[in-house]
């Protein structure tokens, strides 16, 4: 590795220069839960539609009859509950296990937002406090057989979704890019991370990639051309859809109603995925 430090006890990459065994940060899961595959959607930065990339995935996953959960680790910044429209507080069991709060049509849900007091209050935690809150998140909840679970990560590439991606065993990545972004390392910085880490990449995701004119139909980069398919190439991945600037999806997020919103742009994706 390049920036290797040599200190392998601080390190998770599985590198030719390990001279100390692999650490196993990994978080067990409760007793009685069971996922099947855990798939974690990563951006570079926060606000270019990681929650929205997660959101739709859980839909599609959902309508293909999969049992499914999203782990919200986003944590200073939870947007699923809003577009579910889930407001209720979380439960715990007598064991203090917490037991996820259920969308409309069945999907489990853990968020931080479903446990504040008031959901307007902002999470101020340092890094080692929210890498916990998701690895309790991942052991003290109760997953009872899900068969696919999307984790919404902590967006960036620093400590926090570093613990993340230590804790949670991640079946594999999906990376959600703005076409800016795409031109930038950004997205190559995470894919390089996931690399490191031994957790595949299973596919790139553009969003916000063009505005579509409601009268002539006509396709606008706003944010300039596209490179997703050249980065895709580079690093062997495929490219698993571009979603356009879309008011009915901000609408359906705004409002809670994702799951009723005809998922026309990631219907395909889950074979691909699960
Ligand atoms: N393709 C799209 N079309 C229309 N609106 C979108 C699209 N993608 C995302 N948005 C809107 O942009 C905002 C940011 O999206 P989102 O919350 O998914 O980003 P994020 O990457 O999860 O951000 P953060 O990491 O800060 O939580 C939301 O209001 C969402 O509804």
């Amino acid at each position: 590795m390049s920036d290797c430090n040599h200190d392998c006890g601080s390190c998770s990459a599985n590198c030719g220069s390990r001279t100390q065994e692999q650490t196993n940060f990994l978080e067990p899961l409760y007793r009685e839960s069971s996922v099947k595959k855990v798939i974690g959607i990563v951006s570079g930065k926060g606000g270019v539609g990681k929650s929205m990339t997660t959101s739709l995935l859980a839909v599609a996953a959902m309508r293909k009859g999969l049992h499914t959960a999203i782990l919200d680790g986003d944590v200073t910044g939870p947007s699923i509950p809003q577009a579910f429209g889930l407001h209720e507080r979380l439960l715990g069991n007598a064991e203090g296990i917490i037991m996820p709060a259920l969308t409309n049509f069945g999907i489990e849900v853990v968020s931080l937002n479903l446990m504040l007091e008031e959901e307007t209050q902002p999470v101020i935690w340092r890094g080692p406090v929210v890498s916990d809150v998701v690895k309790q998140f991942w052991g003290k909840a109760l997953w009872k057989d899900i068969d696919v679970m999307f984790v919404d990560m902590p967006p960036g590439t620093g400590e926090v979704p570093l613990t993340v991606f230590q804790s949670v065993p991640l079946d594999g990545i999906v990376v959600v890019a703005t076409p800016q972004e795409l031109v930038g390392m950004i997205v190559e910085k995470a894919v390089n991370m996931a690399k490191m880490m031994n957790i595949p990449v299973l596919g790139l995701i553009e969003n916000m990639s063009y505005i579509k004119c409601p009268d002539c139909g006509k396709e606008i980069r706003v944010f300039g051309d596209s490179h997703i398919d050249e980065i895709a190439e580079k690093y062997q991945v495929p490219v698993l859809g571009k979603l356009p600037i879309d008011p009915k999806l901000t609408e359906a997020c705004d409002n809670g109603l994702i799951e009723n919103l005809e998922n026309i742009y990631l219907d395909g994706v889950i074979d691909l995925l699960v």
